[in-house]
């Protein structure tokens, strides 16, 4: 990034020929989690922010159906197409490309482009996967399991997310936290199972803190990425706009402006990894539900 033959806007690739960093795999993510060490997770939407994060070391990179919402101006994610998440996942692969970076892409499966069958799942996951992901995301547990299992015999590598699913908003009652009392018990159930058909990560949101940590201990082959789920989980994800203060409104309790005393979106970027990995972030007092 700080080659000083670098074209205007990074349009081409930097000039040096030396690969610094691995680029981020299944093994590689599985190593990380081996050694305890957290794994980072930020969405990004488009080439350059996308660039940003990669830069500031996080890992896995999320093209997020949260677009709806932060870019397009949705009340919810439901509105989100296919072809919208397409354009997203192809801005984001190529922005990684364009500066020779190493994270991991995880394209969002939009509201409707799964739920009909294992056979629309698996069009719409080659549309993603074709844009440059290299894993997709769907929400829900219980049902999606026969699809998980299908798309990953397919070669597909699937990252699941229980707890509040946004997608299911208007049957959930609203954006609240989930897998509290009886229903932690079916969250469980429905997370062994979704590791079993072989998903290797799942997002966690707002899941109560002891259950997200316990259910991480369960998991030893798919993991855990939460946000609004506490400390014990093995990695963090947060929506972009979140955690650089760009948002008017009130932000979710789980969100830490990390912009605060920092002057570049880089630097704020590279304080999230850092907070994520020595266990500062987040904060179970401040950003979590018991
Ligand atoms: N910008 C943005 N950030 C997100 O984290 C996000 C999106 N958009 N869009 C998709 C979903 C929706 N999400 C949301 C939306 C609202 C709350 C919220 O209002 N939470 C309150 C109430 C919690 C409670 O029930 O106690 C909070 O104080 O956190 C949480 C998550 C998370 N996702
Ligand atoms: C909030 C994260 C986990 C997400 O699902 C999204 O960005 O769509």
């Amino acid at each position: 990034m700080s080659n000083t033959h670098a074209s205007p806007y990074g349009t081409l690739p930097p000039a040096s020929p030396v690969a610094a960093r691995k680029p981020i795999s299944l093994p590689r993510l599985n190593e990380l989690r081996a050694r305890g060490e957290k794994i980072t997770m930020l969405t990004a939407y488009d080439a350059t922010f996308a660039a940003v994060a990669d830069a500031a070391g996080v890992e896995c990179i999320l093209v997020g159906d949260s677009l709806g919402m932060v870019c397009q101006g949705l009340t919810s994610t439901v509105g989100v197409t296919l072809d919208t998440m397409r354009y997203h996942v192809e801005s984001v692969a190529r922005g990684i490309r364009r500066v020779q970076g190493t994270a991991w892409i995880i394209g969002d499966l939009p509201f409707g482009s799964y739920q009909e069958s294992k056979e629309q799942a698996l069009r719409s996951a080659t549309v993603l996967m074709q844009a440059g992901a290299h894993m997709v995301k769907l929400e829900g547990g219980g049902w999606t399991t026969d699809v998980v299992h299908f798309l990953v015999e397919r070669g597909i590598p699937v990252c699941a997310h229980l707890g509040l699913t946004p997608q299911t908003v208007h049957a959930l009652g609203g954006y609240r936290v989930q897998g509290r009392g009886e229903s932690a018990t079916q969250l469980r159930q429905e997370a062994i199972r979704l590791q079993d058909a072989g998903a290797t990560m799942v997002v966690l949101e707002m899941v109560p803190e002891p259950l997200s940590t316990a259910l991480t201990q369960e998991l030893p082959t798919c993991h855990t990425i939460g946000i609004g789920a506490g400390n014990g989980t093995a990695g963090q994800v947060l929506v972009m706009h979140d955690m650089l203060g760009v948002n008017l409104g009130k932000n979710p309790k789980f969100v830490h402006n990390f912009m605060e005393g920092h002057a570049s979106v880089l630097d704020a970027m590279s304080a999230y990894v850092a907070a994520v990995k020595n266990g500062t972030f987040p904060d179970n007092a401040k950003h979590a539900w018991v």
